[in-house]
């Protein structure tokens, strides 16, 4: 059914936006990463939308997948959707997602992006019985997922630029600096010690926090880092396997077609 695509998929963080384009074969042929930013209304999201879907020569959406974090943001999205796009944007939540299972407390309480890592984690399930995705975001999440959609649980850490944000704040002295990995762990002057705890002191904690995973899951698991931060720490951390960037934004797209499957609406 070619009148479903392409399809938009918009993942609102607490820090960015990212947006993507997808085929009918759920290839993203476009994406785009702009400031999440509480101010904008409706009117200015589709402004902004439309420049990036024209400043890349990309097709109007034919329909939409949306996840969000930050509550407003999400309704304003689903409002200039709904206005200028004529499209009904299908908003991921728990309640919404049929036929998978979230073996959590409060199953309603867990981010709609960490359901979208779920499925987007499908794939490198096919040699391991379960996975964890490290998302570096404004906080890191680590959301542990099993076959077939089962989401087990996780970890939320406080983020690396949070981290770092706290400490300028509150030590008069330090200078605010890149969250880059210096020469070694040893740092000879005061910018390169700062790095050397906000990177490698990062780093081990996802690795120690991984390790600790691992140990209590009954069967082997499989690690990928995607978000803001991950390009530069993977490298760094032992215990991850692979990177994806676009891992949550293909989550989206995957929870989507399972979604039309479910309700007859592809094949
Ligand atoms: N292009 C980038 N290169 C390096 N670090 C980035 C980049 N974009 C974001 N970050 C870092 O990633 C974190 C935020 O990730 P992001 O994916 O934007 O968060 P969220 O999912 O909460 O919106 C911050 O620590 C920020 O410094
Ligand atoms: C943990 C989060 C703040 C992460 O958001 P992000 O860092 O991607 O902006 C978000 O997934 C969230 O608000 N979750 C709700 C609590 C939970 O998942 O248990
Ligand atoms: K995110």
């Amino acid at each position: 059914m070619s009148t479903l695509f392409p399809l938009l998929a918009i993942d609102v963080g607490n820090t960015s936006t990212v947006l993507g384009l997808a085929d009918e074969h759920l290839r993203l042929t476009h994406t785009w990463r702009v400031r999440t930013n509480r101010d904008l209304l409706p009117d200015d999201l589709a402004v902004q939308l439309h420049s990036l879907l024209s400043l890349t020569g990309a097709r109007l959406p034919a329909s939409a997948v949306l996840s969000s974090v930050a509550p407003p943001v999400g309704q304003n999205y689903q409002l200039a959707l709904r206005q200028h796009f004529g499209l009904e944007a299908l908003e991921v939540s728990a309640e919404t997602l049929p036929q998978v299972s979230i073996e959590l407390d409060q199953p309603g309480s867990v981010g709609a992006d960490r359901l979208c890592n779920m499925f987007g984690a499908e794939e490198y399930l096919t040699s391991h019985e379960y996975g964890v995705v490290v998302d570096f975001g404004t906080s890191t999440n680590f959301d542990v997922v099993g076959r077939g959609h089962r989401f087990l649980g996780g970890v939320l850490a406080t983020g690396a630029q949070v981290s770092a944000d706290a400490l300028f704040s509150r030590a008069a002295k330090l200078p605010r600096i890149a969250l880059e990995a210096p020469q070694s762990a040893i740092g000879r002057n005061t910018v390169h010690a700062l790095q050397s705890g906000l990177v490698y002191g990062y780093a081990e904690m996802v690795d120690g926090l991984l390790r600790r995973i691992r140990r209590e899951l009954p069967g082997d698991a499989v690690a990928i880092a995607t978000g803001g931060f991950a390009r530069t720490i993977q490298g760094i951390c032992r215990e991850i396997d692979h990177y994806d960037e676009t891992l949550t934004l293909r989550g989206m797209t995957l929870l989507w077609s399972h979604q039309q499957r479910v309700l007859g609406r592809l094949d």
